[in-house]
């Protein structure tokens, strides 16, 4: 099957730049994006490339070539679907926050819903594919409510996650390490992963498009994504004890993963992994092994998840202790706020959980962040409900110019891995500073060695004192 149309449902962090990419590579294959949210699709439309809902680098240059040529943002969800030979399903999949498995299944109401409107619209043979990240068996469920429709219409579900990362998403999605497909082992089912592996052929090689059942695609996205949160976790555990031992995390990581069987891959020590998807898919895959009786394995994984936990406590616990153990009225200023440098998503990020933290010691936190916007900074707190809209902007002021938000701190702390952070004329903002100065360094970029030259103090994630 030549697919000439392709709609994809939900127009964000992967559905906008996974679609602008394939329709950059494929300008013969007409691309509809669409989304119950018309100012996120308004913004997809924006002349304006930098009001892009998404920041990515790379990405205004590929929407620029492909939107309006073969690629199109829309709220016309209905028609869209009605169009397309192959409908992408990517709208989010957050943890559920109500009813059986609070806090840890993942909720799939959004997806039921895309399989609802495809089962109502569709009224000729069509390939679903699953590119949220989704629980393993989730296929069946949406086969279940498309070929219940009555009408005779064929639908053929594959499971094709994406891995990007946030930051690098472009360049991911342009040079994948492998595409995953899955999809039944029928005659239907082949030809539907083959439609999908000829859209990919077109710029990923042969060798490095996989092709699987759908449980095991559906299952491997969840354990690439618990392999690498675990990774961070392992390091982040090893920074706690070398900071007690007098070891240098940076050292280590460097030593362990010159190991080829190790590799050195996220093995950079930081304040707590972030970002919306290794703590949902963790817990994902904690409930999952749960309702299979699997105890034992679902504590191994979610023992990652605690780790996390306690490094971002860690981390607040010290710029509390350091500061001669209160902060109550303290100004301390946040260099970054998203969940790593290069995108402006803060979701889940660890600056929240510390900020958190001082808060309720009554620290005055001023943030600044290059890319994330004061309405998101003051959302992300107003989430957790720990005291009133009022109180969090009474307490926290988001800053627009980095000099600006140091002056008068007591304390900075690097919460995001901003390249800029590194570029600041460091002596000009020791001058502006409370005496002492102190530098709470949770990302591992700053030169300590010039910073203490200059009269910082300076903690350093994962550094034991000399
Ligand atoms: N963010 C990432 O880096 C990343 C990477 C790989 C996989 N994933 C997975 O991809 C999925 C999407 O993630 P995201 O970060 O793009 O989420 P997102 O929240 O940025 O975007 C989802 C979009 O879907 C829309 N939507 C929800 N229900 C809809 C419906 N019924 N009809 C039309 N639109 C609807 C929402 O309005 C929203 O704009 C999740 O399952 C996530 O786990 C995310
Ligand atoms: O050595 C490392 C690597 C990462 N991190 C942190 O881990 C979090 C996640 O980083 P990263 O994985 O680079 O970004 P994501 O966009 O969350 O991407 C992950 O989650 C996506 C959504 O499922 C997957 O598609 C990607 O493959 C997977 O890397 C961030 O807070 C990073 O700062 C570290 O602390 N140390």
């Amino acid at each position: 099957m030549k697919i000439k149309s392709i709609c994809c449902i939900g127009a964000g962090y992967v559905g906008g730049p996974t679609m602008a990419v394939i329709a950059q590579k494929c300008p013969h294959i007409k691309v509809t994006v669409v989304d119950v949210n018309a100012s996120r699709v308004a913004s997809w439309n924006a002349k304006d490339l930098t009001q892009l809902p998404v920041f990515e680098p790379g990405l205004d240059e590929v929407v620029k070539e492909a939107r309006g040529r073969n690629l199109f943002f829309s709220t016309a969800i209905e028609q869209a679907i009605d169009q397309a030979d192959m409908i992408f399903i990517s709208v989010n999949t957050p943890t559920k926050t109500y009813g059986k498995g609070k806090g840890m299944a993942a909720d799939l109401k959004y997806i039921e819903l895309c399989a609802r409107q495809i089962a109502k619209v569709a009224k000729q043979d069509k390939i679903v594919v699953e590119k949220s990240t989704l629980p393993v068996r989730t296929a069946e469920a949406i086969k279940n409510i498309l070929n219940n429709t009555g009408n005779g219409v064929q639908f053929q579900i594959l499971s094709n996650p994406e891995f990007l990362a946030e930051g690098t998403a472009v360049q991911d999605l342009l040079n994948p390490d492998r595409v995953l497909i899955g999809g039944d082992t029928t005659k239907e089912g082949q030809g539907a992963i083959q439609a999908l592996v000829d859209i990919y052929a077109h710029w990923v090689p042969q060798d490095r498009i996989l092709t699987t059942n759908v449980w095991s695609s559906e299952l491997s996205k969840l354990t690439a994504n618990a392999f690498l949160a675990q990774r961070v976790s392992s390091i982040n555990a090893m920074s706690a004890i070398c900071e007690q031992s007098g070891a240098d995390v940076n050292e280590v990581a460097k030593a362990i993963g010159m190991d080829s069987r190790i590799g050195s891959k996220f093995l950079k020590t930081s304040v707590g992994f972030g970002g919306s998807c290794f703590q949902k898919d963790i817990l994902n895959l904690v409930y999952i092994a749960k309702s299979y009786g699997l105890n034992e394995v679902a504590d191994y994984w979610e023992q990652v998840i605690l780790i996390n936990e306690h490094q971002k406590n860690r981390f607040s616990d010290k710029i509390v202790s350091t500061l001669y153990n209160t902060v109550s009225g303290k100004k301390i200023t946040f260099l970054g706020w998203a969940f790593k440098k290069d995108t402006n998503d803060s979701r889940e990020s660890a600056a929240i959980k510390v900020a958190d933290n001082l808060l309720n010691e009554l620290a005055h936190l001023t943030v600044y962040d290059p890319k994330v916007t004061e309405e998101r900074i003051y959302g992300d707190l107003e989430y957790l409900n720990s005291r009133s809209e009022e109180e969090n902007r009474e307490l926290l002021t988001v800053g627009k110019d980095p000099y600006e938000a140091c002056k008068d701190a007591h304390a900075i702390a690097v919460l995001t891995e901003w390249d800029e952070f590194t570029t600041y004329d460091w002596e000009q903002i020791y001058e502006s500073m409370n005496k002492p100065a102190f530098v709470f360094d949770g990302r591992g970029i700053l030169d300590t060695e010039s910073l203490e030259a200059i009269g910082f103090t300076c903690y350093t994630i994962g550094k034991g004192s000399k």
